[in-house]
């Protein structure tokens, strides 16, 4: 089986000349120059990023995803390529309603049509992993319904193995390509597909971040009907919204492009700021614009947790970046222990300098967030950071809301619209509000901690008799010490004067 993986892969290799590229980038190497005297008659008209898009999509959906997911890896891949691959599309031909019939049939164990009043036949979209359609509950509430592909775990194993191996035998033919970690990209993208497989878990993640926009005046977010739910199956309201990217479509609804792209900025740092929970795949398929201008979120495959720590880090960084202060930026990450202490503050911040300085070449509001945090990340990585997974998908996701943001309105001031979000945040872990703010969090435990204080009163009481034994013994013990230390500085003393005496004796005497 596995011979058979690395046959297909050698034979698409040759077909789109991936084996060129690999061995072009290490020309000088025997292996190039053998293998270039083997295929000398070999050549290709497309440029390389082509290959490789084309390549991927003649090994199937997964590949197309895969590439799609490369693309935005901006800091391993060179331009050309990411370029490229972010041409990918994801829309596959839909699956027989049979087989979405028979998954859903199977799942709630009766005909469908009992489960569901006017379930749509035709899906309303498809992609690789899943396709959407919809239907009514019994009470009339219009929902979509989306149904895992049949048999995609298999393709799903099939294809990651796939993967893995030519991950494998790029590393092994090209030492240039472990630095870029293909085996390390390869599992990550191994675990968000896994992600994706599990409708169960998109459902609680649409559901908590429905709770944290509950009464938001800028973004809503589909509720999710339990009952019908299961792990191949997810059933939530259906929303009614023009796609983001029919601009014209906004226009004629009448809503507000600037207000709707500061809006973006808005609810993307307070995903990130205040929840520590953010959606993740942002593309322009997953983002619609209700009538009253708010955003519909759909799609909660992909989503990022953030921590005190991973907020501290982005709040400080960025603030300190606008400030130029690039020695705050060194020391943020030497203190918070992300680079190794022994870092040279001069020369990390002489690194840092040098990736960001060209970056205020331009006005404030055209600089760029994403890229910054990718430009940080590369400078630390030669300074031994390892950067978070959780960072990394901020990061791309900061790179998507930049571009959907600057797409609406040409003169959104990015910096504008998050300063407020980065200074309170930093506001509210410090000073006053910080201390009301952790009064407030620690005093649910204190509730639960007060009425045991009697207890662990009397217990500390009723053991002072034992303890004061214990202690008397160690004060004891310290005395006796003392005492000896005291007997043997009076003898050295001793000693002292006597050989000082002896001394003036033989100078004077
Ligand atoms: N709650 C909903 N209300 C209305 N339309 C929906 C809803 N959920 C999904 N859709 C439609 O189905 C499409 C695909 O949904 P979704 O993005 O969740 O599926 P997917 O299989 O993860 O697709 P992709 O991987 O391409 O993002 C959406 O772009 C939208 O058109």
């Amino acid at each position: 089986m596995r011979l058979f993986r690395l046959a297909k892969i050698v034979s698409v290799s040759l077909r789109f000349g991936l084996d060129r590229m690999v061995l072009d980038a290490d020309a000088s190497g025997r292996l190039a120059r053998i293998w270039h005297l083997v295929y000398f008659w070999r050549g290709f008209s497309e440029p390389r990023a082509v290959r490789l898009r084309r390549a991927l999509e003649s090994l199937g959906p997964i590949f197309v995803k895969f590439g799609q997911m490369l693309s935005t890896r901006r800091d391993l891949l060179p331009t050309d390529l990411a370029d490229e691959l972010a041409l990918l599309q994801d829309r596959v031909p839909p699956f027989p309603t049979e087989q979405a019939l028979a998954v859903l049939e199977g799942f709630y164990g009766k005909p469908i049509d009992t489960v569901f009043d006017d379930f749509e036949r035709t899906p309303v979209a498809s992609a690789s992993v899943a396709q959407v359609h919809f239907a009514r509950l019994p009470d009339g509430t219009e929902v979509a319904v989306k149904v895992l592909r049949p048999g995609i775990e298999r393709v799903i194993e099939h294809d990651l193995a796939l993967l893995d191996a030519a991950a494998l035998l790029l590393e092994k033919i090209w030492p240039e390509g472990r630095r870029l970690k293909p085996r390390e990209v390869v599992a990550e993208f191994s675990k968000y597909l896994h992600d994706e497989l599990d409708l169960m878990r998109e459902a609680a993640n649409c559901s908590q971040l429905r709770r944290n926009f509950k009464d938001s005046s800028l973004l809503i977010v589909p509720e999710v009907y339990w009952d019908w739910c299961g792990r191949k199956v997810m059933v939530m309201e259906r929303m009614h919204g023009v796609p983001i990217s029919q601009t014209p479509a906004l226009l004629a609804q009448g809503t507000d492009l600037t207000a709707l792209s500061r809006a973006g900025v808005e609810i993307f740092f307070t995903q990130v700021f205040r929840d520590g929970f953010f959606h993740a795949d942002m593309h322009p398929g997953n983002i619609f614009v209700h009538q009253d201008g708010r955003y519909i979120a759909l799609d909660f495959g992909i989503m990022g947790t953030l921590n005190e720590v991973d907020k501290s880090y982005l709040a400080q960084n960025f603030l300190a970046f606008f400030q130029r202060d690039y020695r705050r930026v060194a020391l943020a990450h030497i203190e918070a222990g992300w680079v190794p202490a022994k870092t040279r503050v001069d020369e990390f911040e002489a690194a840092i300098r040098t990736v960001c300085e060209p970056i205020f070449d331009k006005p404030l509001k055209d600089i760029s967030f994403g890229k910054t945090l990718l430009r940080l990340f590369q400078t630390a990585r030669r300074f031994e950071m390892e950067v978070q997974p959780q960072l990394v998908l901020l990061q791309k996701t900061l790179l998507n809301i930049e571009g959907l943001g600057r797409q609406l309105d040409p003169e959104l001031d990015l910096w504008k619209t998050a300063k407020p979000f980065l200074e309170r945040w930093m506001d509210e872990q410090i000073g006053w509000r910080a201390l009301v703010h952790g009064v407030k969090e620690e005093a649910p435990a204190w509730a639960g901690t007060l009425p045991q204080l009697p207890r662990l009163v009397h217990q500390a009481l009723s053991d002072a008799p034992r303890q004061q034994a214990a202690q008397q013994q160690r004060l004891d013990q310290l005395a006796a010490g003392q005492r000896q230390q005291g007997w043997l500085l009076a003898l050295v003393g001793a000693a002292a004067a006597a050989v000082l005496a002896l001394e003036l004796y033989r100078l004077f005497g």
